[in-house]
């Protein structure tokens, strides 16, 4: 579903009928998640040659180009037919490429910018809705207390938009604790410090790799008490902490120049697809908790996944 919304955005429309598509975008996560040595070690890059990483990252980067290269090839074609309300992402930068006369966006800048909304967008919100479920479903007064709001603000209304979504207080509050128990990127992106710097004790010298360990922080008991490791959302109910980057115990999408662009694109996606969800249906494991579908387990990976995917079953409520 996430891989669709960010085609509908990017591309205009869906390449759900096309299961090369699919599995090219899997082979680009699994390819993005590997540990690859050379970036640790440089010298031993050599390794991915032996180890298959390289021949991997070439197939799948070439098939990614040409793709991309058609794409963009289509909305040139099309240039000038759409309304600004069909407009999608390529249709805005073959626009700027136009009406600039610099090469600041070029081919190879529009395919990239594409190409990032994939790599970033997509995997991401899906684990993070992926972690919002399994903790709703594990808590099942959570779940009921966030059905009650849902409900009682959207009444029969079928149509979710962010208007209602602002006065989902208990919503906001859910999508916050799920963050703070499970970034879906938990050691952030890495970075480089620009300057020798003291950090509570430590010294960092310039140009040092510097790795954030969102998880820790989110589960740090000197900051969230002693129920850090508990899914409880009411902990947001009268606070001001968020996740845009200025509370630095709640960054999931880390901070500063460098944070996520896509915060508020991920933020309504997740809103309207959990009000969809609970609104109208009731949801529930096969077996229950003692069925084992709804452990904690991670999988390796840049964004963490469960390592069982979740399955729930959707039953249609009736008030
Ligand atoms: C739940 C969903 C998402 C999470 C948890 C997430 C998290 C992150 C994190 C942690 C970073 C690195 C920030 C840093 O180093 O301080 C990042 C960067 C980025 N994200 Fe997201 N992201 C999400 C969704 C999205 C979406 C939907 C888009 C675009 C459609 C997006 C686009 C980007 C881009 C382009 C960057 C790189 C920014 C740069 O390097 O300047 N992200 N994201």
């Amino acid at each position: 579903m996430t891989n669709d919304v960010v085609c509908r955005v990017a591309f205009g429309r869906k390449y759900d009928d096309d299961g090369g598509f699919k599995l090219m975008l899997e082979e680009f996560g699994a390819v993005l998640g590997t540990v690859n040595v050379a970036d640790f070690i440089p010298w031993l890059g050599w390794v991915n040659r032996f180890n298959g990483l390289d021949r991997r990252v070439e197939k799948v980067f070439a098939e990614f180009d040409e793709f991309l290269d058609r794409v963009v090839e289509d909305h040139r074609l099309t240039t000038g037919e759409k309304s600004e309300e069909e407009e999608d992402i390529v249709d805005v930068l073959l626009q700027i490429q136009r009406e600039t006369s610099n090469s600041a966006v070029d081919r190879d800048t529009i395919k990239a910018i594409v190409l990032d909304m994939f790599a970033a967008g997509s995997d991401t919100t899906y684990t993070a809705l992926e972690w919002t479920m399994t903790e709703i479903l594990r808590h099942p007064r959570v779940m009921e207390k966030l059905q009650q709001e849902i409900r009682v603000i959207l009444g029969d209304e079928r149509n979710v938009n962010e208007e209602v979504i602002e006065r989902m207080d208990y919503l906001k509050a859910v999508i916050k604790e799920s963050f703070r128990l499970h970034p879906p990127i938990p050691l952030l992106v890495p970075r480089e410090s620009t300057q020798d710097v003291k950090v509570q004790g430590y010294d960092v010298p310039e140009k040092t790799r510097v790795i954030v360990n969102a998880w820790a922080i989110g589960r740090d008991p000197k900051r969230w008490g002693d129920d850090a490791e508990e899914f409880r959302p009411e902990r947001f109910l009268n606070s001001k902490v968020d996740f845009k980057g200025q509370d630095f115990e709640l960054i999931p999408f880390g901070a500063g120049r460098r944070g996520c662009p896509g915060i508020s694109f991920a933020t309504a996606s997740m809103e309207i697809t959990l009000v969809s969800m609970l609104h109208r249906f009731d949801w529930s494991v096969p077996g229950g908790e003692e069925g084992g579908g709804l452990d904690a387990d991670e999988a390796p990976g840049l964004a963490v996944h469960r390592r069982t995917p979740l399955l729930a079953v959707p039953t249609l409520y009736s008030p």
